[in-house]
């Protein structure tokens, strides 16, 4: 293929896949119009369209506008991969780059434009300078999915050595054509449909790579929405029951007690109707938030729905559990909680108990439960404790709770 027809190819190839990406969208999910990599094959396409249209564009226009699209389109490619391995924010610091790019290309424009003899001396360096702009998005691009190296899906890694080798290999080219033409194996003007052979192959290569690798992450997200509640990032029922699945096993043997605490908020269905869904929301991200701070680092939180949560205290007993779940409550009462124009103040109640020997999932939480109902019964933003397991002749005395917490 001659380089024309590679360089339409390429411009065809960007904008079928801008059409395919600006109708990507399921249900009343949007369009991804403003995806760094749509904006990347709309940039590129209308690059390549321009310098395949060279007979009917003035070429002093025409060549630096379409470089520049493919500049950013390069540049748009780096935030795409940045956004793909979820850090979004890369894109603002892509387009710093971007503009200074563009500065550096003008200033080099101007600086060599005003003569054809210096222009024509200084082009093979204006050609490096070009490709090594390419060069520095398409590595910050490769760096991205390089992130985790080790740990990484070996489609992420190889399209970052792809990705590298795609920014390299023209710099080096064009390194050597401004430097030493004479050690290429041909004229640097020959070497053109080489090059964007790579770049076709490179499109196609990203193409499919990122959808897979976009698919790959959707999958992910899927099974981790299978043990993690979306809203406030802590395992959901199923998840705290297979966390606690091992605690129950090791109950059977003597040891270390485990205690279960289950907290439910006090009148959150009003915060709802009052405030709305969205500040609901917030509170409970906020008092997940800070039931954390309070806990070790062994203990577990989890959600079981609506707004009930359950801990997992391991190597805890009846009484120390009693003063952990008074202390959240004070934590929780004292929290002014900012959302929106609204400041709200909520309560909780709890049940705590300890995991016995013959316990299972659902003669754990049926207990804990029932001593949660009691502090709601009681009148609500109170802790109150289980009866511990009848004592047998040899056992030690259960330690009389903590005051202020009640035994039901
Ligand atoms: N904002 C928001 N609300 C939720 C969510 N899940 C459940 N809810 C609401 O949480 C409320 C739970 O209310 P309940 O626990 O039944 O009752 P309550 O008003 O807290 O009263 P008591 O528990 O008796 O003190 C209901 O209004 C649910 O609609 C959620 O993810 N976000």
């Amino acid at each position: 293929m001659d380089g024309q027809t590679l360089i339409a190819t390429l411009a065809l190839g960007n904008l079928a896949l801008y059409l395919a990406l600006l109708c990507h969208g399921t249900g009343r999910r949007r369009p991804s119009l403003l995806s760094a990599f749509t904006i990347a094959r709309l940039c590129q396409g209308m690059g390549w369209l321009i310098l395949a249209l060279h007979a009917f564009v003035p070429t002093t226009v025409g060549g630096p506008v379409a470089f520049m699209l493919l500049i950013g389109g390069a540049a748009m490619d780096a935030a795409g991969w940045w956004e793909t391995v979820g850090r979004p924010g890369a894109r603002v610091k892509l387009v710093r780059a971007f503009a200074l790019a563009i500065g550096a290309y003008i200033a080099v424009h101007v600086a060599f434009g005003r003569s054809p003899a210096a222009a024509a001396a200084a082009g093979p360096w204006v050609a490096v300078l070009l490709a090594a702009m390419a060069a520095g998005f398409g590595l910050a691009g490769s760096a991205a999915l390089a992130r985790g190296w080790v740990g990484a899906p070996l489609l992420r890694r190889v399209l970052a050595a792809i990705n590298a080798l795609l920014a390299l290999a023209p710099l080096a080219l064009a390194v050597l054509a401004a430097l030493q033409p004479a050690w290429l194996p041909v004229a640097p003007a020959q070497l053109l449909p080489a090059v964007l052979f790579l770049l076709l192959g490179g499109l196609v290569f990203n193409g499919a790579g990122g959808l897979l690798l976009g698919r790959n992450a959707l999958q992910a997200e899927l099974e981790r929405l299978e043990t993690v509640d979306a809203l406030t990032d802590v395992p959901n029922r199923r998840g705290f029951y297979q966390g606690l699945a091992p605690w129950l096993a090791l109950a059977r043997r003597p040891g270390q007690p485990t205690a279960l605490v289950i907290v439910n908020l006090d009148g959150f269905k009003r915060v709802n109707d009052h405030y709305g869904h969205a500040v609901g929301d917030v509170v409970l991200k906020t008092i997940v938030d800070a039931v954390r701070r309070q806990l070790r680092e062994a203990d577990m939180i989890g959600r079981l729905g609506g707004a009930e949560f359950a801990l997992l205290l391991p190597r805890t007993g009846l009484a120390e559990a009693a003063l952990v779940a008074e202390r959240i409550r004070a934590a929780v009462a004292a929290l002014p909680v900012k959302a929106e124009r609204a400041v709200i103040n909520l309560t909780t109640s709890m049940g705590v108990t300890t995991i016995r020997a013959e316990d299972s999932t659902v003669s754990l939480f049926k207990r804990a439960d029932e001593a949660l109902q009691a502090a709601k019964l009681r009148g609500r933003n109170q802790v109150v404790a289980a009866e511990p397991p009848a004592a047998g002749p040899d056992d030690e005395p259960v330690p009389a709770l903590a005051a202020g917490v009640a035994r039901d």
